[in-house]
């Protein structure tokens, strides 16, 4: 499963369509045009699960979010270079992908 990469051609969504968009992911925000998840694990196993799989399910689709973790904390960041670094629908994508690995492995509401 996870040996396969796939890239499409990414599209800009900026504006009234990203708020539109971001509805259905209220815990990202938009700072410096990346959008941006911090999440806290229960313990530093959970957090190591949780960062395996993304970087399995993000080197899949090729397209991978800047990681910053200490201890149980993430912070992930995402946009696309080829877009002079905006946010893509690859990144709304993969933001959405990770908000279901991170209900599972959190208790998060
Ligand atoms: C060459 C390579 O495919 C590109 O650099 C890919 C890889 N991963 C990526 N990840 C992210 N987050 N944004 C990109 O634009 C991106 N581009």
């Amino acid at each position: 499963m996870y040996n396969k990469i796939v890239r499409t051609a990414p599209v800009v969504v900026e504006g009234a369509n990203l708020v539109e968009k971001l509805v259905l992911l209220p815990r990202w925000k938009i700072l410096q045009n990346q959008l941006v998840r911090e999440i806290q694990f229960n313990d530093f196993e959970t957090t190591w699960a949780f960062l395996t799989q993304i970087s399995m399910r993000s080197h899949l689709w090729g397209h991978h979010p800047t990681i910053t973790t200490s201890y149980n904390y993430v912070k992930l960041q995402l946009c696309t270079h080829e877009l002079q670094e905006k946010v893509s629908d690859i990144d709304l994508k993969l933001a959405k992908r990770f908000e279901q690995y991170i209900e599972a492995y959190t208790q998060e509401e």
